[in-house]
């Protein structure tokens, strides 16, 4: 290669860092890369070739300088021994009272729900080993999720050692508050970037980057509502495993509830429905639970949803329509 000069180096330095930084930017940030992988690669190695002929043009924002660069081709997978699964959704209270006279039947007797906010954000599984945090991962199809341990590790709300050297592994919710996706939408459209659409958009695209320092950069949260497989820990009903959460160290939604039968469920909906757009969180809908863990398992699940739990969806935020579409989905 010719031998090039100081400043001519200098110059060309100058022109690859900010262009290969910002194809970096979009390949983490759109889930949709501007260029292909062989066009970044190309102009990467330019960058170290004339980096390594003077190595004092290094910069720390040179795209070389990105400690744990480890540009993941895509995640590692992970796959969920215990699927997680679907819920069945119904849109009125004719359904839910189905739901739950279907639940009566099949048990003889009037039976307890714990009543949530269904959460508008992404599944997510945390492992534990000895009270450690081993691994994260996101729902995927159910059964197959992907590996997002070193991103989750950056949420502040997830301990990654628990109070108790506990084995087992919780899942819950993790989402973006309407605060945080205004601050990181104005600072993206400020920077000349797409915006995200949404709250549930912005915490999907910000749990699966491959470069944790982008996920650290977006304020996630929490809310845990499962303890899936567990050691000896005496947690009898739903809203035993939520406290149980609690004590552990998880971040637990503070709505729910415990009812008998469908008492006090209408009064809940139509609550947080009001409430809905003064929660800093962003929600979709109601669960309810059998509160009953030993009914949960007697009842048990259908191929893909459970059979002791329905969640209640709010009709879309924008098109807050007083009348319920009843419209059954499976
Ligand atoms: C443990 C069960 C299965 C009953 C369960 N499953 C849930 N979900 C499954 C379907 N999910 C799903 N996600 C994507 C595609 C299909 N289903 C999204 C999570 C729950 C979601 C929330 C929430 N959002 O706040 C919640 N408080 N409790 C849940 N409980």
């Amino acid at each position: 290669m010719a031998d090039l000069t100081k400043e001519q180096v200098s110059q060309e330095l100058e022109k690859i860092r900010p262009q290969l930084n910002k194809w970096r930017e979009d390949y983490y940030t759109k889930d949709a890369p501007a260029v292909e992988d062989n066009v970044y690669d190309k102009l990467y190695n330019r960058l170290l070739e004339l980096e390594q002929m003077y190595p004092e043009l290094v910069t720390p924002d040179s795209p070389s300088q990105q400690v744990g660069d480890v540009t993941l081709p895509d995640f590692n997978k992970v796959t969920h021994d215990i699927p997680m699964l679907s819920m069945g959704d119904v849109f009125s209270e004719a359904e839910l009272a189905e739901f739950n006279d279907r639940i009566e039947k099949n048990v003889g007797h009037e039976v307890d729900y714990n009543v949530e906010l269904k959460i508008d954000g992404l599944s997510l599984s945390l492992i534990y080993e000895n009270g450690i945090l081993v691994q994260g991962s996101t729902r995927g199809n159910g059964t197959i999720g992907e590996n997002v341990t070193e991103n989750v590790k950056t949420i502040a709300d997830v301990p990654q050692k628990l109070s108790r050297p506990l084995s087992f592994e919780v899942r819950g919710e993790c989402f973006m508050s309407k605060k945080e996706f205004l601050r990181l939408n104005q600072a993206r459209e400020k920077d000349g970037h797409q915006v995200f659409a949404n709250p549930r958009n912005a915490a999907a695209g910000s749990l699966r980057q491959l470069d944790p320092k982008i996920t650290a950069s977006r304020k996630l949260a929490t809310f845990m509502y499962t303890i899936v497989t567990f050691d000896d820990l005496n947690v009898p009903t739903q809203h035993d495993a939520l406290e149980t959460l609690k004590e552990l160290g998880f971040n637990v939604n503070p709505t729910a509830k415990v009812t008998t039968g469908l008492k006090g469920v209408k009064d809940y909906i139509e609550h947080f429905g009001e409430l809905r757009d003064s929660l800093d969180y962003g929600i979709d809908g109601v669960v309810l639970k059998v509160n009953d863990l030993g009914l949960q398992r007697d009842l048990g699940n259908t191929v893909k949803v459970p059979r002791w739990e329905i969640a209640y969806k709010f009709p879309p935020e924008q098109a807050q329509s007083k009348v319920l579409d009843i419209t059954w989905t499976i």
